[in-house]
């Protein structure tokens, strides 16, 4: 959510400053991505980027506040399936060379998904998400 925060200076003049969300702030086309793991095949246009979370957002991810990343919380019946979810995803994430930043209490996975080498949402971290979906949800 984008905010404009205006402060009066000694002077009269006035100081103002806008906040926007952290997807608006790094200009696509002003994004480096390090030659290292990503190349621009993995790059997503806006457009695509906007219709992509959209769909994901329908299983429960959401975007984070402030980074260019969408995240989402799994519950399971026990740790053990917690445990057995996570590591068929660290599996993939090896295979993809693309990894998440996770955490576990119990029978629940925090997931957050970015591409660290691009500052931001990459093709990887779609087709990270939906083999997540592809995995934990039922049937
Ligand atoms: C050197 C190695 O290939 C890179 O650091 C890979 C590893 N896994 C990664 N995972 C994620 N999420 N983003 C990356 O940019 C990334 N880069």
């Amino acid at each position: 959510m984008s905010s404009l925060m205006c402060t009066l200076r000694t002077g009269g003049s006035w100081w103002c400053s806008l906040s926007l969300p952290a997807r608006l702030r790094t200009p696509r086309l002003s994004r480096t991505c390090s030659s290292r793991a990503s190349s621009d095949s993995h790059w997503l246009s806006a457009a695509d980027r906007d219709r992509l979370v959209m769909e994901l957002q329908a299983t429960g991810w959401m975007q984070v506040e402030d980074r260019d990343a969408i995240c989402k919380e799994l519950h399971f019946r026990t740790f053990n399936q917690a445990f057995g979810f996570m590591s068929r995803v660290a599996l993939q994430a090896e295979k993809m060379n693309h990894h998440p930043e996770w955490s576990n209490v119990y029978n629940k996975v925090h997931i957050t998904l970015t591409t660290h080498d691009c500052g931001g949402l990459s093709k990887r971290d779609i087709k990270m998400a939906k083999f997540i979906d592809q995995i934990a949800l039922p049937g």
